[in-house]
């Protein structure tokens, strides 16, 4: 008898702060103290024909013998002897599927409903009835469908609204608030209407279901419930959801792997866990997990007894609210159990069934993850045997991998091994009948506590209390108790309502409960209406209070508004300032910058100056120290050139002085000539001719001889005299001569200028010496002016006589006349010539005399 205490309904205001316990799995390892063997259970299957000769006898009800028949390959070793085997529980061939449900899944189920994790596997070869035992027909409804019946009448009341749990993927479940599941309900129904969803109900197995379906106990009446139903296979040692939405259905399933999540279950990652709410829908999601099954063998050309399948029934409970009516939005409160429905590949040896290539390969695949959870489970059978630790090799295989949770303590395992008695399958019976007797001395640690015990605050039975209450109001109510529905309505802070006497919630004494709660509800309506009278008085106060303030709140609000405009208009011109400064302030910014750039440029500049400075410098001092060096070379070379030219001078100073010496020698000579022979009788020729050949000595004899006949005779005697002052010139010139404006003129003392000399001015006294003067052009045009000099020596017959002794020439060039070098040659050599010719003429002339007399005879 379950009894429970009701409370009042509690206030929004109430607090409820519920101690979190800790996670039921962590302790899990801690609290396993009892160990279970694996449940083998052994059913056979009827003969197919009459004709086949059965090789297995019942012995008990756990006890069955094999017969080997002569087709046998150890019939001889066993010498006929029959072997037995013990299992559970034996199901002959006339147990119904009930039975076997109940024998075997029923106490799974139970145990699902209290959070207890289990297994279930069918073992035996093709055709052994596995399949059947597992889900059956239409009209013998397996174990799956069963347990779901079950499941569902159990839980009907308690279930939780569709979408309150969803699946994070990762294998636990997360807790919808009402809104969001309502959203995603309204979601499920449209795509629901615009799918226009046919209902595709496995008709085999869903048509009948058990009517005398009971009611397992266990339920916790203030959990609520939720079933997910996944279905996986695993083929080629591949897993696949067979569950997962497609739109292409002949799209190959994606290969799904195993992990492992936060609490160390194994489960398959991503796999699509379906909501189910009622035994019929979740016979249509596995008959949709079927036909994606029967398409996916389609296309890999396999069959289906080559895979198993794992059909999971995953119960999610969570406790409800204090009101019992919503589940508390706490995921760590949420209770998750499986219980998984494994339909194996039948177990044959391949030199039995004489395939070959993919059936062959199949056939290794499956035979290699059967041998595997065989070697699984002696290992653990060793293990437990010898206390040793032996590694478990669950992760050869996907099959052993997805179960290695339920071996390690994690669950409940069962086996229902089925066999086919025709003699033909003894070999392949007896294989399995031995597996199945090892696995059974296999044993799994208890998982205790089933459920973990929250400590979370809420009375127990809220749920029950809370329809009980619900029922009285509505009682009150139909008694004409208006005020019934407002008795849940709080009264807040204000008031107190009485507080609820303790109630003892027991089956036998509901009326009597509900007749004291409806007496104490009257009073408390009572009591609320007294309360609310006064309440109304005060909420007139109130409210009258509130006018006021909303009076003066209105009054605030609008001088709030004023100085909130001012606060704005205030603000804006701080932002436009704030603007402002932000502008200068980067202005000023970027003129530093640029300052910063021209100090550094100016630096850069100075170190450059300084750098040319320097290099100016130093070219400076090497251009003093190459003019000195300059200076002192030309120094050097002045002195040199002078000392040359000093030397040169030297030279033709001494050889001027020797040339002088020569002359002023022969102007001696020539003067003591003179001396010695002016009275002397002798032709002045003779003297001018000694004269001559003193100087030129090796003139031809013509040239002598001519010049000796030209000249007139002279008496040097006569000459006369020279002294300063005594000389007097007589000038003959041609009237048209030009004056020839030379700077250097003639010096004359004494002069007379003639055009046409009469006798007298030779003749008389003063004049001592005589100038012809003319004038004529050269070849070039030019003006050339000769003078022709001479003593005037009177001559013995009273007369005188011009000797010539000197011819100066003056030639004039036009300073207009266009430069012509070999024209300047020529006149050089002209005037070269003439100076050869000159000294010549002189020579001629010389010896050429003008004679005349006193008489006015004139002889030139
Ligand atoms: N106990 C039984 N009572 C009546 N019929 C049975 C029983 N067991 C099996 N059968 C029938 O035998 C046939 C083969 O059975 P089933 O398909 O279950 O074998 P299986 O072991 O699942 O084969 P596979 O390994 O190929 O899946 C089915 O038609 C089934 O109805």
């Amino acid at each position: 008898m379950k009894s429970s205490k009701m409370r009042a309904p509690a206030t929004p205001l109430r607090p409820m702060l519920p101690p979190k316990t800790p996670k039921s799995r962590q302790n899990s390892k801690e609290n396993l103290v009892q160990k279970d063997p694996v449940q083998v259970f052994c059913r056979i299957r009827p003969l197919q024909s009459e004709s086949d000769l059965s090789c297995i006898r019942v012995v008990s009800s756990s006890t069955v013998a094999l017969i080997p028949p002569e087709s046998a390959i150890n019939y001889k070793i066993s010498n006929n002897k029959e072997t037995q085997y013990v299992f559970k529980h034996i199901f002959d061939v006339d147990s119904s599927q009930q039975e076997v449900f109940c024998t075997v899944a029923q106490p799974l189920v139970e145990g699902l409903i209290k959070g207890r994790n289990g297994l279930l596997f069918s073992y035996g070869v093709t055709g052994s009835g596995k399949t059947y035992t597992m889900t059956g027909n239409k009209n013998y409804r397996g174990i799956m469908p069963r347990c779901l019946d079950v499941l569902f009448k159990t839980i009907s009341d308690y279930q939780a609204k569709k979408f309150v749990f969803k699946p994070d993927r990762l294998n636990g479940f997360d807790i919808l608030t009402e809104a969001d599941a309502m959203l995603h309900r309204q979601t499920e129904i449209n795509s629901r209407l615009m799918k226009l969803e046919r209902k595709d109900t496995d008709i085999e197995i869903a048509s009948t279901a058990s009517s005398d379906v009971t009611i397992l106990s266990g339920i916790d009446e203030d959990n609520s419930y939720a079933v997910f139903i996944t279905y996986v296979e695993i083929y080629n040692n591949n897993c696949y959801d067979l569950l997962e939405p497609s739109n292409n259905r002949n799209q190959p399933l994606q290969t799904k792997i195993v992990r492992e999540d936060n609490n160390h279950n194994m489960f398959v990652h991503g796999v699509t866990e379906v909501e189910v709410k009622s035994v019929e829908e979740a016979l249509n999601v596995f008959h949709t997990g079927q036909k994606r099954k029967r398409m996916g063998h389609t296309i890999l050309n396999a069959e289906s007894s080559r895979s198993h399948s794992v059909f999971t029934i995953r119960l999610v409970q969570a406790p409800v609210d204090i009101n019992g009516e919503y589940v508390v939005q706490d995921r760590d409160k949420i209770t998750v159990s499986q219980l998984s429905l494994v339909d194996l590949a039948g177990s044959e040896r391949t030199n039995r069934t004489k395939n070959t290539g993919q059936r062959l390969r199949e056939a290794g695949n499956i035979n290699n993850s059967l041998m595997t959870l065989r070697s699984c489970l002696e290992i653990l059978r060793e293990n437990l045997l010898n206390g040793g630790n032996k590694k478990v090799p669950y992760r050869d295989t996907k099959l052993t991998h997805l179960f290695k949770n339920y071996f390690d303590g994690e669950g409940q395992v069962k086996m229902v091994v089925c066999v086919n008695p025709r003699s033909d399958d003894y070999d392949e019976s007896a294989h399995v009948m031995k597996f199945a007797e090892i696995t059974q001395e296999v044993q799994i640690a208890r998982q205790t506590p089933i459920k973990p015990t929250f400590d979370n605050g809420l009375t127990p039975g809220r749920r029950r209390a809370n329809q009980l209450f619900r029922q009285a109001m509505q009682v009150l109510e139909e008694n004409g108790q208006e005020d019934a529905q407002n008795l849940e309505i709080d009264l807040g802070l204000i008031y107190k309502l009485p507080s609820f006497s303790d109630f003892q919630l027991r089956n036998d004494n509901m009326n009597d409960i509900m007749k004291e709660l409806m007496i104490c509800l009257e009073d408390r309506i009572r009591c609320r209406k007294r309360l609310v009278e006064d309440f109304d008085v005060r909420q007139k106060e109130v409210r009258q209070l509130i006018y006021n303030l909303e009076s003066e709140n209105i009054r605030l609000k609008t001088e709030n508004a004023a100085v909130t405009a001012t606060l704005n208009q205030d603000r804006e011109r701080m932002k436009v300032l704030e603007t402002k400064i932000m502008r200068y302030e980067t202005t000023i910014d970027t003129l530093n910058r640029r300052i910063r750039d021209k100090d550094e440029h100016i630096s850069q500049m100075e170190t450059d100056l300084n750098e040319k400075q320097h290099q100016i410098n130093r070219k400076e001092q090497e251009k003093e120290r190459q003019r000195r060096k300059f200076d002192n070379k030309m120094a050097e070379e002045h002195d040199k050139k002078q000392r040359e030219l000093e030397n040169k001078l030297g030279e033709q100073k001494r050889k001027m002085e020797s040339h002088m010496r020569t002359q002023e020698e022969k102007l001696r000579l020539v003067t003591d000539i003179i001396n010695d022979n002016e009275f002397k009788a002798g032709p002045v020729s003779n003297l001018i001719h000694q004269f001559n050949a003193h100087s030129e000595g090796n003139a031809p004899q013509s040239e002598r001889k001519a010049r000796t006949k030209t000249i007139a005779m002279t008496n040097p005697r006569h000459r006369r005299s020279k002294s300063v002052g005594n000389e007097g010139w007589l000038e003959h010139r041609a009237p048209s001569i030009a004056h020839p404006g030379t700077v250097l003129q003639p010096y004359y003392n004494r002069t007379k200028t003639v055009t046409s000399p009469e006798m007298k001015d030779i003749t008389n006294n003063r004049t001592s010496r005589y100038c012809l003067i003319t004038q004529e052009a050269d070849t070039d045009g030019e003006l050339e002016t000769k003078l022709y000099k001479g003593d005037v020596i009177p001559t013995k017959t009273g007369g005188a006589q011009v000797v010539f002794d000197d011819i100066e020439c003056l030639t004039q060039q036009s300073p207009t006349a266009s430069p012509n070098t070999s024209r300047k040659r020529k006149s050089e050599n002209e005037r070269k010539t003439p100076s050869k010719k000159s000294h010549t003429e002189i020579g001629a002339r010389c010896s050429t005399g003008i004679e005349g007399h006193y008489s006015k005879k004139q002889r030139v």
